[in-house]
């Protein structure tokens, strides 16, 4: 029997990464090659016109699986009924603004985002915030959307997973999908923590060696490597003069395809998930974490050693995200 469509929402979706994103979609890389979908389209008034366009496109795409499109720029509409919402929309940092100003602009855009999702979005909605600051952002979102469940609200860290994979791939020479079990702990920023010290590659013999034995250079793994992984974002910019499009949707869907069909067997992946004080990391933020998802739901993975190395940079990484929420907060007063 045919399945019944998904509703997912884009917002942002006439944006470099909505343009990205929307075909991957509706090609089933979202949610596997059986599974149709109908397209909300969030974008505001300005972006009419291109988020039209962007309609035509997959219209004229003739997807086999895209059941439907709503292209709007009114947040209702585009909330009403969604099983999905993955948030691209919203502010960036122009010249001359300060932190406070863009921190101000995206708290009252994820607040009224929150609202209209809580009020009309399906029930049990899944909601991945990837709009920087993308954990302070799911953070607000979380708390103006009381009634959606906190393990229904996550951010996207999974870029910087997938970075720190390629990163090893190509030191190492073997191929991404042989790597498994890097972490990204804590925020989507500079202080995040690329975290190997329990992956592992499966050789050619089907024997698994971790990633430290192998790579054999400390010093490269405590630093360029970190700084690599932390830095990716802001090469990108320097490179393409857009920041990261096609890594970023394609690491939205790998997201949301392993929370909602599940992780392999023996593998984690990383997700900004809100805190329940895991590897004493403060309760109340939306921390990145090694999780397994099982069912639809995701598990913090637990009883993993941290070393003095490390256990220094989860809290860095904490401190700064205690920070934002605090400005945050002090764009709301
Ligand atoms: N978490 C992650 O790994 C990554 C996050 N990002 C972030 O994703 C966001 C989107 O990036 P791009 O697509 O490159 O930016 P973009 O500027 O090309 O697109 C953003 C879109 O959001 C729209 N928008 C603004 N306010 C909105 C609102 N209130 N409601 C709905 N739509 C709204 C804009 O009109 C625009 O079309 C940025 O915040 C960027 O920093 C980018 C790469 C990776
Ligand atoms: O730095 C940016 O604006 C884009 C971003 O989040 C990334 O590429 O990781």
């Amino acid at each position: 029997m045919a399945q019944n469509p998904v509703r997912v929402l884009v917002t942002g979706a006439a944006g470099q990464i909505g343009y990205a994103l929307v075909p991957m979609i509706a090609r089933g890389v979202l949610l596997g090659p059986n599974q149709p979908v109908i397209l909300h389209m969030l974008d505001i008034p300005p972006a009419a016109e291109s988020l039209n366009g962007v309609k035509m496109e997959l219209v004229d795409a003739a997807f086999p699986l895209l059941k439907g499109v709503v292209a709007t720029t009114d947040v209702v509409e585009a909330c009403t009924g969604v099983n999905i919402a993955i948030m691209v929309g919203g502010f960036p940092r122009k010249e001359g603004m300060e932190r406070k100003d863009v921190m101000s602009k995206n708290v009252s855009i994820y607040k009224a985002q929150a609202s209209a999702l809580e009020k009309h979005a399906a029930a049990n909605c899944k909601v991945l915030v990837v709009a920087n600051p993308a954990n302070t952002n799911a953070l607000i979102l979380k708390e103006f959307a009381p009634s959606i469940p906190e393990k229904n609200i996550s951010c996207l860290t999974r870029l910087d997973h997938n970075r720190a994979l390629g990163q090893i791939s190509e030191r190492l020479n073997v191929h991404v999908s042989e790597i498994k079990n890097v972490i990204i702990w804590g925020n989507h920023s500079s202080t995040q923590y690329p975290d190997v010290n329990h992956a592992t590659v499966k050789l050619p013999s089907g024997e698994e060696k971790s990633v430290r034995e192998l790579v054999a250079d400390d010093a490269w793994l405590n630093g360029e490597f970190i700084s690599t992984v932390q830095q990716r974002g802001a090469a990108i910019i320097k490179a393409r003069k857009f920041s990261s499009a096609l890594s970023a949707a394609s690491a939205a869907c790998d997201h949301i395809r392993d929370w909602v069909l599940g992780t392999p067997e023996g593998t984690w992946v990383s997700m900004g998930v809100y805190s329940d004080g895991s590897y004493n990391v403060p309760a109340g933020l939306i921390y990145s974490f090694p999780v397994t998802c099982q069912n639809g739901e995701w598990s913090i993975v637990q009883g993993l050693s941290v070393d003095e190395f490390s256990r220094k940079k989860l809290d860095l990484t904490a401190e700064e995200l205690t920070e934002e929420k605090a400005l945050a907060y002090s764009c709301l007063s």
